[in-house]
């Protein structure tokens, strides 16, 4: 649904979005999303989009946000006027992601208000911890509309070698605590009436198997994560509850730099060659994605796996 905001909230908005996909140290990447007018002195004061775009008043909680592309999406969140939970296995790397959260939007928007951000420790694999969390969470900010699950792993190991614990480990992570998280979200959403977003954080390698690397266990989980959604979305879509995935392609957090320092930077020159575009993403360039997905901008999308790959999967 389609809804007007205040100017202030419109403008902050729109320059979220501009600066999501515009960041000042590339080439703007979407033309289609070029304000009308821009502002040079980082307030976002006449900047004009989309006004269901903006996010401002809604609690998104990002699981996983401590760092890599969960702190992206909280960073994206905020700067469209969210509030924000940050979710992660410790309160100190939750706590530290939250003050560069706001580092940044001093930076980005300084005639802003910061939205509030509360910092919260949880094992996602531990069902006790993620009720509990999203209790106090709720009890903090008075409701979720939108939950992002980025919490996740990854392994490279022939499948023939894979043990067993580890297969359960990265099944626990990748799958189940994208779920119970998914499941505590869906059901406040459902007993409060909210109509809410639910991004579930999967990847290419969901719905195509990349190279060279070997991670059966890893592609399998995603590929679940994919098929949860669609059934989330099949069974809270009547009750406005939309549930979809966000695919990314290679993009260049910490999870992927140690991969890459353990495994050789010829993987990376292997990889490239791959992608369309020629290079790997910055961590940023997907904030205008889940801000859109967050947003009543995307009001009509349920059940899809939005793929952010640079063009490797059109191969
Ligand atoms: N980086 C990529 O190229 C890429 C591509 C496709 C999909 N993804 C997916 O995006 C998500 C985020 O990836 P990233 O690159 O930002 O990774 P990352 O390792 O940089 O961040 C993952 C975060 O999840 C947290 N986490 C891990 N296990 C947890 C647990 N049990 N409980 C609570 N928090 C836990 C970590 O502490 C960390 O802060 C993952 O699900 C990953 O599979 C990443
Ligand atoms: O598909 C890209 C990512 O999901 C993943 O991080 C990579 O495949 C790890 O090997």
């Amino acid at each position: 649904m389609l809804s007007l905001r205040s100017s202030s909230s419109l403008s902050r908005s729109s320059s979220a979005l501009f600066r999501a996909c515009c960041p000042p140290r590339r080439p703007c990447l979407s033309p289609l999303l070029l304000p009308l007018s821009v502002s040079t002195s980082g307030s976002s004061r006449g900047v004009r989009t989309l006004p269901a775009f903006s996010l401002e008043g809604k609690t998104c909680v990002g699981k996983g946000a401590a760092r890599g592309l969960g702190k992206e999406f909280l960073t994206g969140f905020a700067l469209s006027g969210a509030k924000g939970a940050c979710v992660d296995l410790t309160p100190s790397t939750a706590q530290s992601s939250i003050e560069h959260i706001r580092q940044h939007i001093r930076t980005q928007q300084p005639s802003e208000p910061i939205p509030e951000l509360k910092p919260y420790a949880c094992d996602v694999t531990q069902e006790s911890q993620v009720k509990a969390t999203f209790s106090q969470i709720v009890r903090d900010f008075g409701q979720v509309d939108v939950l992002v699950t980025a919490a996740g792993i990854v392994d490279n190991v022939e499948a023939e070698n894979y043990e067993y614990e580890r297969w359960r480990r990265m099944l626990d992570v990748n799958l189940h605590g994208t779920w119970l998280w998914a499941r505590e979200a869906g059901k406040h959403m459902l007993e409060k009436k909210i109509k809410g977003s639910i991004i579930l954080v999967a990847s290419m390698s969901g719905s195509i198997c990349v190279r060279p690397q070997k991670q059966a266990a890893y592609n399998a989980s995603k590929g679940a994560v994919i098929m949860l959604a669609k059934s989330l979305a099949t069974e809270w879509g009547p009750h406005g509850i939309r549930v979809n995935t966000l695919s990314p392609g290679y993009m260049k957090t910490d999870l992927i730099r140690e991969l890459l320092e353990k495994q050789g930077r010829d993987l990376e020159q292997s990889w490239v060659k791959d992608i369309p575009l020629g290079r790997m993403a910055h961590p940023s360039e997907l904030q205008g994605t889940v801000v859109w997905m967050a947003s009543d901008a995307s009001s009509y999308l349920n059940g899809s796996d939005i793929i952010v790959d640079g063009g490797y999967t059109a191969y």
